[in-house]
């Protein structure tokens, strides 16, 4: 006899059925709702979803003690999942947001030795444990906004020994918090001062020490590269990843971010990279490529707005045909926050993606955008039992009610771990 934990009468229970490859056009727009909908899940894995009448005859074949949530008046969606951040890092860049509201610009910043550099500093000086220290206190906030698993670039060590420190802590935290953090190799995420002078000199470190180390220590499962004009050429990308691609790294690209028509799109679809990422600047050709490829669209209108830019195309891509996810990209300079639900809402109010559309990009195409649309991004039989339950009455509310966070309830692999909107058996973070 075993324990169930069973979810009962959410006032809408989104499926978001994952089998169907990643969502794209109309098809961004099935959730798959059940009304008065149950969830049970065993073992951290979901057995049953459904109505609540076929629920309660489920449960009259099962013997096991049953831990019931009441979902009465709530929304129960999948565990939301961000597939792109750089939350591993110390220190914290305030005053470039001052910089910025004054004029200067962010690439300029990182030119003159701020930016990524500044938290390169940082970071090179703080141990794996304060890097552990620092970066749970925002899982924690992650958890407290819906989130049950992210993906979490290096890229701010910039040395052999850095890189892997940073990975290293990214592997501590997975271990040991409720998110699974899936790693990502980002050596390639600036050039070092101490390279300015020989830049090559720096994509050779990555690829002839950096790759081969966290390959053979089997600290990461993608690679990114910061493919942007002044900082990596599309030349040097495709080397990295190339090389990256050749130890068995799944690819993502930072791809048009800053400057127009530089390629990433193009790149990342000729590459097969899993994910395209950021693409405010991306080309109507770009765009079009990532259409006939399988490679995801990981949009960040939070850092737009941060950046104050005009955020990325959604529209054109969805009509395009491109499968669109959505990502916080917390990172201490151009998106310092963790909340999906914010993003959420900024994706909807400034990219006009429909409250629909919000959700998948939010859910199962972010499964997708790192590899895990077998485990997590759906409420299915057989995968993980990842779940948020927001105060809301149906789902277009959680677009409505903007810049507020409505999850009440995250259960993550059949636990819960945030009851109230505060965290269970754990410290609260101070705000
Ligand atoms: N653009 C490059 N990397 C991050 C920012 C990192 C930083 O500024 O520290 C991004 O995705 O926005
Ligand atoms: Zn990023």
């Amino acid at each position: 006899m075993g324990k169930l934990t069973y979810v009962k009468s959410a006032s809408q229970l989104i499926c978001m059925d994952g089998g169907l490859g990643p969502r794209t056009g109309r098809g961004m727009s099935m959730l798959g709702i059940t009304a008065n909908g149950s969830v049970v899940i065993e073992d951290g894995i979901i057995v049953f979803s459904g109505s609540d009448t076929l629920a309660e005859h489920y449960l009259s074949t099962r013997q096991d003690d049953v831990e019931i949530i009441d979902a009465r008046g709530k929304v129960v969606t999948p565990g939301l999942i961000d597939p792109h951040t750089h939350i591993v890092f110390a220190g914290s860049r305030e005053n470039e947001l001052e910089l910025r509201l004054q004029g200067a610009k962010y690439i300029d910043i990182l030119k003159r030795g701020g930016g990524i550099l500044n938290t390169a500093r940082s970071t090179r000086e703080a141990s794996e444990e304060e890097l552990v220290r620092q970066s749970k206190v925002r899982l924690d906030r992650f958890l407290l906004h819906g989130v049950t698993t992210i993906e979490a670039k290096s890229g701010y060590g910039l040395t052999v020994t850095d890189e892997l420190k940073q990975l290293r802590a990214a592997r501590a935290l997975n271990d040991s918090h409720p998110i699974d953090v899936v790693s990502t190799f980002m050596g390639a995420h600036a050039v070092p001062e101490e390279y300015n002078n020989n830049p090559e000199g720096y994509v050779d470190l990555v690829i002839n020490e950096m790759l081969p180390a966290v390959a053979e220590q089997e600290l990461a499962e993608f690679c990114d590269v910061f493919c942007e004009q002044g900082v990596f050429s599309i030349a040097e990308s495709r080397r990295i990843l190339e090389a990256a691609g050749r130890l068995g790294f799944k690819l993502k690209i930072h791809a048009d971010e800053i400057a127009e028509n530089f390629g990433g799109a193009e790149l990342a679809a000729r590459l097969g990279a899993v994910s395209a990422e950021h693409l405010l600047k991306a080309s109507e050709e770009g765009i079009q490529a990532l259409a006939k490829s399988d490679t995801i669209a990981v949009l960040l209108p939070g850092t737009a707005l941060f950046l104050m830019e005009q955020a990325a195309a959604a529209r054109k891509m969805i009509a395009a045909g491109v499968a669109v996810a959505l990502s916080t990209d917390c990172n201490p300079g151009s998106s310092p926050t963790v909340s999906m639900p914010f993003i959420m809402n900024a994706a909807c109010l400034t990219m006009k993606m429909t409250p629909a559309e919000v959700l998948t990009a939010s859910t199962i195409n972010a499964a997708y955008a790192i590899g895990r649309e077998k485990v997590m991004g759906s409420i299915e039989i057989g995968k993980q039992g990842d779940l948020v339950l927001f105060d809301a009455d149906n789902y277009r509310q959680l677009q409505y009610y903007y810049g507020m966070n409505l999850v009440h309830t995250v259960i993550k692999k059949g636990q819960v771990v945030v009851k109230g909107g505060v965290l269970v058996d754990r410290q609260q973070p101070a705000y």
